[in-house]
C-alpha cells in the first residue's frame, strides 16, 4: 500500500515541478510547505540515500556506499532475485550483490527496514567524446519514522562496521618488499596455514590464541594505554618453518605482509620512514635478523680480505650488498619499535627470524620488546604425522612404529621430512615415500648428516 502512496507522491511532485512556475513566488513556498507537511503525515517513513559517488566532483567512491554494499551481499544473496557478481579475494571467491531496483529487508533490534538499490542515469553529453551513458548508482533505506533514533544512531553504525569487516575480509593481500626507501608490493597468495604446519600441536594452539586474542585485543590496549603492537621472535635451524608460518599468521589473520631487507635500507631515517609507511592490519618481517644487522650496533666498515673470503665461501649473508653500506644500527631499529612505532597506529605485528638465538643482543629479545619467542624445532612425531597426512594423506601405517623410533634419536627438519614425502611418481606408493625417509633416517642415526633425496637414490 506504502508503494503505491509513494508512487502518488512522486507522481504529484512531478506535476508540481512542471506548474510551478506559474504560481506566484509567495504563494509557491505556501504550497510547497504545507503539501511536505501533508505528505510526512500520511507517508510515515523516513527515507535515506547513499550515493555510489560523492565529493565536489562527484569522483571519489563512497566509502558508506561500499561499506553497505558489502552489508547487504549476504542479505542479497537470500533474499533478492536478481543479482550481480563480481570476483574477489584471490580470484577465488564470488561475491554477490543485488542488481539495480531491487530491494532487502533487514530486521534489527526487532525493528524491520527496507534496502533499495536504484540508478539514476543522466543522457550523455552529446560533446562528449565518451559516449558513456553516466549512471549513478544509489542505495536507499527505508524505516518508520518512530525508530528514527534507533536507525539513525546505532543501526547506521553497526551497518558501516559490518561492511568494513566483510570488505576487510575480502580483500586481496598484499606482500610488500622494499627496494630503497620504497615499498612495493604483489598480491600475497600463500597457501600455508596453521593446518598444514607441521609442529607440536599443543604450541600451534598456543600460537593460535595468542594471535586470535591479540587481533580482537585493540580496546584493551586502548584502555591500558599500550600501542596495538606485538612482537614475535622466531627462531631455530633452517627449514624447521620459520617463513611458512609467518605466511601460516599472515593468512590466519588476513594481514598484509611487510618483508623488510634490512640490507637495502640506507640508514636510520630511511627505515623510519619505510616503518610509517606500513599500514595498520600487517605484519612486518625481518627475516635472519642476525645476518642483516651488525648487532653490536657499531658497524664495521672495513673488514679485512681475508673475513670477507671467508665469508663468501660459508655463504653467509653479508650486510653490504653491491657496495652499498647499510647503516642501520640496532638502536634504530630498537628506538623505532619502541618509541615512533608505538604512535603510528596500532594492529601491527613485527617477526623477527634467526637461525642463532644466542647470537642476537639481549636488548633485541627482551621481553616488551618481543613479547613471544617461539622455537621451531626438529621434526617430532607429532609434526611428521601431520605432514604424512598432509603429503600422503594417511594417518597410520605399519612403519611408523619405526619411524617414530628414529625420529627420538635424529634430528631432521620438517623441510627434510617433506622433501621425502613429497610424490615423485604418478604411482604414489606410499611405502616407498616412507622407506625413502627412514633410510634416510638411519644414514643420520650412523653418523652422517641428514642427507637428501638426491644423494640417498644415488647411494
Ligand atoms: N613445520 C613445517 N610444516 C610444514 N612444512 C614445513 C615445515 N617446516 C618446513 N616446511 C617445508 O619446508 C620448506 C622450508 O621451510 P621454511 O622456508 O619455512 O624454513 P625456514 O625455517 O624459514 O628456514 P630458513 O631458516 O632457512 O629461512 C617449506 O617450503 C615447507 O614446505
Ligand atoms: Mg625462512
Amino acid at each position: 500500500m506504502f508503494a503505491q502512496l509513494g508512487s502518488i507522491i512522486a507522481s504529484m511532485m512531478f506535476f508540481w515541478a512542471i506548474f510551478q512556475q506559474y504560481f506566484p513566488y509567495q504563494l509557491r513556498n505556501q504550497i510547497e510547505k504545507y503539501s511536505q507537511k501533508l505528505a510526512t503525515l500520511i507517508y510515515p517513513y523516513i527515507q535515506i540515500t547513499f550515493h555510489e559517488f560523492t565529493g565536489e566532483q562527484k569522483l571519489m567512491r563512497s566509502e558508506a556506499y561500499s561499506s553497505i554494499e558489502n552489508y547487504l551481499s549476504t542479505k542479497a544473496s537470500t533474499q533478492a532475485k536478481r543479482l550481480k557478481g563480481d570476483i574477489a579475494k584471490n580470484n577465488q571467491s564470488l561475491v554477490l550483490s543485488m542488481d539495480d531496483h531491487e530491494e532487502v529487508s533487514d530486521e534489527f533490534n526487532g525493528v524491520k527496514l527496507w534496502w533499495a538499490s536504484g540508478k539514476n542515469v543522466s543522457k550523455p553529453n552529446s560533446f562528449s567524446l565518451h559516449h558513456n551513458i553516466d549512471e549513478k548508482r544509489y542505495y536507499k533505506l527505508t524505516f518508520h519514522k518512530v525508530n528514527r533514533d534507533l536507525i539513525l544512531g546505532s543501526y547506521l553504525s553497526f551497518v558501516l562496521k559490518e561492511g568494513k569487516a566483510i570488505k576487510v575480509k575480502n580483500r586481496q593481500r598484499k606482500l610488500y618488499t622494499n627496494s630503497g626507501s620504497y615499498w612495493s608490493h604483489v598480491v600475497f597468495e600463500h597457501p600455508s596455514t596453521f593446518e598444514t604446519l607441521a609442529m607440536d600441536l599443543e604450541k600451534k594452539k598456543m600460537i593460535i590464541d595468542d594471535l586470535i586474542t591479540f587481533s580482537k585485543a585493540g580496546e584493551f590496549y586502548g584502555r591500558i594505554g599500550r600501542a596495538w603492537k606485538r612482537g614475535y621472535l622466531l627462531y631455530g635451524p633452517p627449514g624447521t618453518g620459520k617463513s611458512t608460518m609467518i605466511a601460516a599468521m599472515a593468512n590466519l589473520l588476513g594481514y598484509d605482509l611487510y618483508d623488510l631487507e634490512l640490507t637495502a635500507v640506507k640508514d636510520n631515517t630511511e627505515l623510519r620512514k619505510l616503518l610509517i609507511e606500513t599500514s595498520s592490519k600487517s605484519i612486518i618481517v625481518i627475516e635472519d635478523i642476525d645476518c642483516s644487522l651488525d648487532l653490536t650496533g657499531q658497524r664495521t666498515k672495513k673488514k679485512a680480505k681475508k673475513d670477507e673470503e671467508v665469508e663468501r665461501k660459508s655463504g653467509v649473508v653479508m650486510e653490504e650488498r653491491e657496495g652499498r653500506m647499510s647503516q642501520v644500527t640496532l638502536s634504530g631499529l630498537l628506538n623505532f619499535i619502541d618509541g615512533l612505532w608505538s604512535a603510528c597506529g596500532g594492529e601491527r605485528l613485527i617477526v623477527f627470524t634467526t637461525n642463532y638465538v644466542e647470537k642476537l643482543d639481549p636488548a633485541l629479545v627482551r621481553k616488551g620488546r618481543m613479547d613471544k619467542h617461539i622455537e621451531l624445532s626438529y621434526c617430532g612425531f607429532e609434526a611428521f604425522k601431520m605432514l604424512a597426512k598432509n603429503y600422503l594423506n594417511i594417518e597410520s601405517h605399519y612403519l611408523f612404529d619405526t619411524i617414530c623410533e628414529l625420529l627420538e634419536e635424529v634430528e631432521i627438519t620438517p623441510a627434510d621430512v617433506a622433501e621425502h614425502l613429497m610424490p615423485k611418481s604418478s604411482s604414489g606408493d606410499v611405502q616407498v615415500y616412507l622407506k625413502s625417509l627412514i633410510h634416510a633416517l638411519e644414514l643420520a642415526k650412523e653418523g652422517a648428516k641428514v642427507i637428501s633425496v638426491e644423494d640417498a637414490k644415488k647411494l
